[in-house]
């Protein structure tokens, strides 16, 4: 499958200080990969980094075959959509108005807001001015104008960081949908589960360095450890291991029918996080 995304080398410095270093990875198209690490891990530097916003100090990047250096004047641009907290909205413009300027910008139908705005959740509220949105409101409307042209990357930087667990929700189905119809996602977040429920691959960036990268299910089967943790009747807990002995104590247990439920430990996202860094998720 070819590459929407290929990062050689990389790392970017803020004079001596190393914001991100040396990673390397790549983003296959119709993928939705994560980029996981907590707050000043590097994330939003390489969003940055790979839409053109800022130069790499060190090291490689493609989108779409293109170096991003030269993405600022090329075709590639209009291929990918991104979503960050730098607004560029007009605040005294209304939604739809500030939707109508992107429609205008890429050529594209005013029918487009209105599918744009489903998306988010936020048709009935087209005619508010930017100046009076909530922070999760704005945080749909910026979604709502990178998915605008239908682009076939999505960049997005902490999607639904603002957002309440109904709307958050409706964006993973929406971007579960346009990643069915073929959109590759690049996903930042801090929120394990967000990437558990989302993303197709994980990396693991902490200061600046990727420590881990694979599918989350081939992750926690590595880290895994092998036990399961069983109710019972009298509300006891009882872990045994996958092994022979724990076969015939959990045998024993239904035999007596003092069998409740029955929960295999597997660690989350957030557990091997901690574990391979040694560090808290933020
Ligand atoms: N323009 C800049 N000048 C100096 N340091 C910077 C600059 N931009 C980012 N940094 C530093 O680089 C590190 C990585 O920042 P970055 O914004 O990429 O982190 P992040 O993982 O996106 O964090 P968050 O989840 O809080 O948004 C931080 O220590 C930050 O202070």
């Amino acid at each position: 499958m070819e590459n929407a995304i290929e990062v050689k080398g990389l790392a970017k410095y803020f004079s001596n200080f190393r914001a991100v270093e040396s990673i390397d990875f790549h983003v296959k198209k119709g993928e939705i990969f994560g980029f996981l690490g907590p707050s000043g891990s590097g994330k939003t530097t390489t969003i940055k980094i790979l839409t053109g916003q800022l130069d790499p100090t060190v090291g490689e990047a493609f989108v779409f075959g293109e170096k991003v250096s030269k993405l600022k004047n090329s075709n590639a641009r209009k291929r990918f959509g991104v979503l960050t907290d730098n607004s560029g909205l007009y605040v005294r413009l209304s939604i739809f108005d500030n939707l109508k300027l992107y429609c205008q910008l890429y050529d594209l139908p005013i029918s487009k807001i209105d599918e744009a705005l489903g998306f988010v959740n936020l048709k009935e509220a087209s005619k508010k001015k930017v100046s009076e949105l909530s922070k999760g409101m704005m945080q749909r409307v910026l979604l709502a104008r990178a998915i605008l042209h239908e682009p076939e990357l999505l960049f997005l930087d902490e999607p639904t960081s603002a957002l309440d667990p109904v709307n958050t929700l409706h964006i993973y189905e929406g971007l579960r949908a346009l990643n069915k119809k073929g959109t590759t996602i690049f996903l930042t977040t801090h929120d394990m589960h967000e990437a558990d429920t989302l993303c197709d691959r994980v990396a693991f960036l902490n200061k600046g360095k990727i420590q881990l990268m694979d599918e989350p299910r081939n992750l926690k089967k590595q880290y895994a450890d092998s036990t399961i943790t069983m109710e019972l009747t009298n509300d006891e807990q009882v872990t045994i291991r996958k092994d022979a002995a724990g076969a015939e104590a959990m045998y024993q247990l239904m035999m007596e029918n003092r069998l409740v439920t029955v929960h295999s430990n597997e660690p989350t996202l957030g557990d091997i996080f901690v574990r391979v860094t040694g560090g808290e998720l933020v």
